[in-house]
Parts: structure tokens; sequence; C-alpha cells
């Protein structure tokens, strides 16, 4: 497993993690006066000299709130604080008992800073309390949301209530929460940001990607030593095209498509095989096989997926390879991934008897059952590796939401694989090269544009 430097923790972990630091000597107090304070220079960086309004609920996340308040006011700023319920807590009463500046019904400021709720939020707000965030949220033009923006659940990325505001700025405390990656919540934290309170590692955590880096081939190198990907197309090779197309410039040195499938518009470069599946896939050079992208759902497209499955030992499974996949079809010793959109994912949890809605659990239950890696896709990604490790990513640009960016993505993460890559880091490797080169393809791009980015993505992190 991979060390959780970086861990995104559910708010049983966070809690885990606050009770072996207060094993270790701390209270919640001075957690709180360390999470307070460090986010307070947040605000102050941000607020410029501007005016804060403070929105403070009644458990530890208002707790940090009042210490921000006190903090911003000793330092000379106009801070006014909101606190419509009472506190429970008993660090947070202190704090509370510790801020001696106004405390107001309503404010009109430039900067709001929610600490109404974190992660003990248990339920939805309510009526009144949403009424009071979308008021206060139009009354100031910069928001700030501490740890969580209040109404977000903390561990799947749900919103509790609708409408409630967006953010520029979350400020993270003690370690990222699953919600701070996570769709839809994600979406309305703005720029993220993260306090330090010396939590380390976690184990058994999720963790959040860093930037992977890539090496030039070797000065030894040939075609065949950099890898050979055999992209199995089907009945419409336009997407396992756009794989090939992709897998091409990620890394692997021979691509061949093997596909019944003749067109001008095929790259020069790009060998097509149009012999007998069983015939190519016997070549012993073949390092990696991914199949799905224009596939067919049909029992032919079947047909090829066994065939596959029985020939190669290393495979990328995307689009209709996941809608035809049935449990014992990975044999032990394979190493599969599979990258499903959000409905080929629905569609593996029908297959492999999936109950779970949370979609990291969903995912969590597929890797267990197939026995394989697994990429669930989408604007947040989560990839589940071989071993178990969760990994989520910094979000992926909205313009990919546009067809063909799947068939490119599970192309680059083949093309990786047959480079030698394991499943979980060639998946890896795959999200982050797709992102950069998303931001930047000119938009509004289609996935063959994104495709030309691919190598200038991939400069960048050699
Ligand atoms: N875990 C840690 O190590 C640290 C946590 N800190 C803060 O503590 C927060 C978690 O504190 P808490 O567990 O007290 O949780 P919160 O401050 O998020 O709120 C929990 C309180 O709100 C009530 N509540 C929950 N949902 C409600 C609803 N819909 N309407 C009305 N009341 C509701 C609960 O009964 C409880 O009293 C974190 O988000 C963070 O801001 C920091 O103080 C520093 C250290
Ligand atoms: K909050």
């Amino acid at each position: 497993m991979k060390p959780t430097t970086d861990p995104v923790l559910t708010a049983r972990e966070m809690r885990g993690a606050e009770e072996r630091l207060m094993a270790g000597g701390a209270t919640a107090r001075t957690l709180m006066e360390i999470a307070g304070r460090e986010a307070a220079d947040w605000v102050w960086r941000a607020a410029a000299g501007r005016s804060v309004t403070v929105l403070c609920g009644p458990g530890n996340n208002g707790g940090d709130g009042f210490v921000i308040a006190r903090v911003l006011q000793e330092r000379g700023l106009p801070v006014e604080v909101i606190a419509p319920l009472d506190t429970g807590a008993q660090a947070a009463g202190e704090a509370r008992a510790a801020y001696a500046g106004p405390i107001v019904e309503s404010a009109d400021n430039a900067v709001l800073v929610d600490c109404l709720f974190g992660t003990g939020l248990s339920r939805p707000l309510g009526g009144d309390l949403t009424g009071l965030l979308r008021d206060l949220a139009q009354r100031h033009a910069y928001r700030i949301a501490v740890d969580l923006p209040s109404g977000v659940e903390s561990d799947a990325g749900r919103m509790l209530d609708e409408d409630l505001p967006d953010y520029h700025l979350t400020i993270a405390l003690g370690a990222w929460k699953r919600s701070h990656w996570l769709m839809p919540a994600a979406a309305r934290m703005g720029e993220r940001r993260l306090v330090d309170l010396g939590i380390g590692e976690v184990a058994g955590a999720a963790r959040l990607s860093t930037t992977p880096q890539v090496s030039p081939p070797p000065a030894s190198a040939h075609k065949y030593s950099r890898g050979l990907l055999a992209v199995v197309g089907g009945a419409m090779p336009g997407a396992a095209m756009l794989a090939a197309r992709a897998a091409m410039r990620a890394g692997a040195g021979y691509v061949k498509l093997l596909a019944d499938y003749k067109s001008p518009m095929t790259p020069d470069e790009l060998v097509v095989d149009d012999s007998a599946l069983e015939e190519s896939l016997s070549d012993e050079r073949i390092d990696a096989v991914a199949i799905g992208p224009g596939l067919g759902r049909d029992a032919a497209a079947r047909g090829r997926l066994l065939t596959a499955l029985a020939r190669a030992d290393r495979l990328v499974l995307d689009a209709d390879a996941l809608m035809l996949l049935r449990p014992g079809d990975i044999e032990d010793g394979q190493e599969v991934l599979l990258t499903p959109h959000g409905g080929e994912l629905d569609a593996l949890c029908q297959a492999f008897g999936v109950e779970a809605s949370d979609r990291i659990e969903r995912a969590l239950a597929v890797h267990r059952l197939a026995g394989c890696a697994i990429l669930a896709k989408g604007p947040d990604n989560v990839l589940i590796d071989q071993d178990g490790q969760i990994t989520l990513f910094p979000p992926a640009p909205s313009w990919l939401s546009t067809a063909g960016t799947g068939d490119v993505l599970s192309g680059i993460a083949a093309s990786r694989m047959a480079t030698g890559k394991n499943a979980g880091d060639a998946a890896e490797e795959a999200v982050w090269l797709h992102t950069l080169a998303a931001r930047m393809t000119p938009a509004p791009f289609c996935s063959g544009d994104l495709i030309r980015y691919i190598p200038i993505a991939y400069e960048h992190f050699l």
C-alpha cells in the first residue's frame, strides 16, 4: 500500500485521529486553538483588511469560528459574529467565552466565514438555517467555509440541503475529508487549503493523488521494450480508434488495433490487424490489452471479451466490456483495470449484486468481488487499486464532458500498463495526463483535439 501522507478521511477516521492526538496530550481546546489560528491566517489574507462576519454553530466547528473571530479582532479587523444556536460542546463554549466582540442577528460585511457545521453535521439543516445561510451568502461578496461548507455531508460528497451557497475558499482542518474531492459537494468549495494539525499517516485511509512522475524511455529502448498494447475493436471501430490514438501518445512503443477496420483516416503509425482475435492475441510480445470502447454488447462482443480475458493477463476493460463483464470472468493472477463512468458502475453493481449507495463503497465492492483495480471516472475520479487503496483526485475540467473522452482515458491507462506500470499506477498517471491535457486543450474541444495535447501533458510530468 502507498503511504497515506496526504490522507483523505471519513468523519469517523477524523475522530479517531483526533483521539490519537488527545491521547498524546492535546485537548479539544488546544486543537481548536491551533486550527482556529491557522484558519484565521487564511481568512486574514483573503479579507485583506475588509470586514468579516463569522457564522458560528453549536459544535466544535462553531468553536473554531469563535477562535477565528477573536484572532482577527486582535489583529484589528472589523468582525461580527452570528451565533443562531446555543453552543453545546465544552471546548466551543470556552472559545465562545474567550471572544469579547459583538454577537449580532444579521450582518453586511465583505467576507463571510461559515463555521456553522463541520464534520458533525448529522441531518439536513432545515428551513431556518438554510434561509439564514442563503441570506448571508447574498450579503457577502466573498465566502469562506471552515472545514466543510455547512450542509455538506462529510463522507460521500452529498449536499444534505438544496440551493446552498457556493464558496470561494474552503479551509480543511487537520486532514482532507472525502467530500472535499467528491461531487457534487466539491464543486461548491472554491479553492481548497489544508491546515496541518500534526495528524500524519492514517492506516487504511484514502489518499489524495499527488503529481506523478513519468520517465523517458531508457537509452537502450526499442518499440517492443517500451510496451506493445493491443486495442481490441468491435462493432463500432471509431471509439476503439480513439483509445488507440490516445494510447500511441501515452508511452507505449507500439499500439495495434485488432479490428476488421480499414479507413483512410487510420493513422499511418497504427497497425490494424484483422486476423481472428485468438490468433492476434497469441502474440507473446503483447504487454497489455484494452477492450470495450466500440465493442458492442451482443453475443459476438461477449465472445471477443471472453477471448481477450482468456488470452491476456493484463487488461483495461472500459465501456461495453463493463456492460458485459460477469462474476468469475476475471481469474486469479490476472491484472485488470476497470474504468467505468457512472452508468457503467451501476451496471457492474447490478451484475455483481452490489447494493451500497455511496460511490466509493460501490467501487470498493466491485474491486473485491471482481478481483481487480477500478477507476470510477467522472468529474471526481475515484481509484481503488489492486490492493484496495482508495485514491481521490483534484477535480477534472468540466470541458471533458464530451463524447469519446472516456475512450481517450482508457487508452492512456492501457498505454501506461503496456509500459509495465501496475493497474493502479497506470490509472493514476492516466488521470493526471488526461486532466492536464484537458486543461491545455483550447475549449470547447472534442476528444480528437484532446489526444493532440497528451504529449504536451506528458512532457510536464517527465
Ligand atoms: N477532529 C479534530 O481533530 C478537530 C475538529 N475541529 C472542528 O470540529 C468540527 C467537528 O465538531 P463537532 O463534532 O462538534 O461537529 P459540528 O461542529 O460540525 O456540529 C455538531 C453539532 O451540531 C449538531 N447538529 C448536527 N447536525 C445538525 C443540524 N442539522 N441542525 C442542528 N444541529 C445539528 C450536533 O448535535 C452537534 O451538537 C470539525 O468540523 C472541525 O471544525 C477543530 O476544532 C480542530 C480539531
Ligand atoms: K463550516
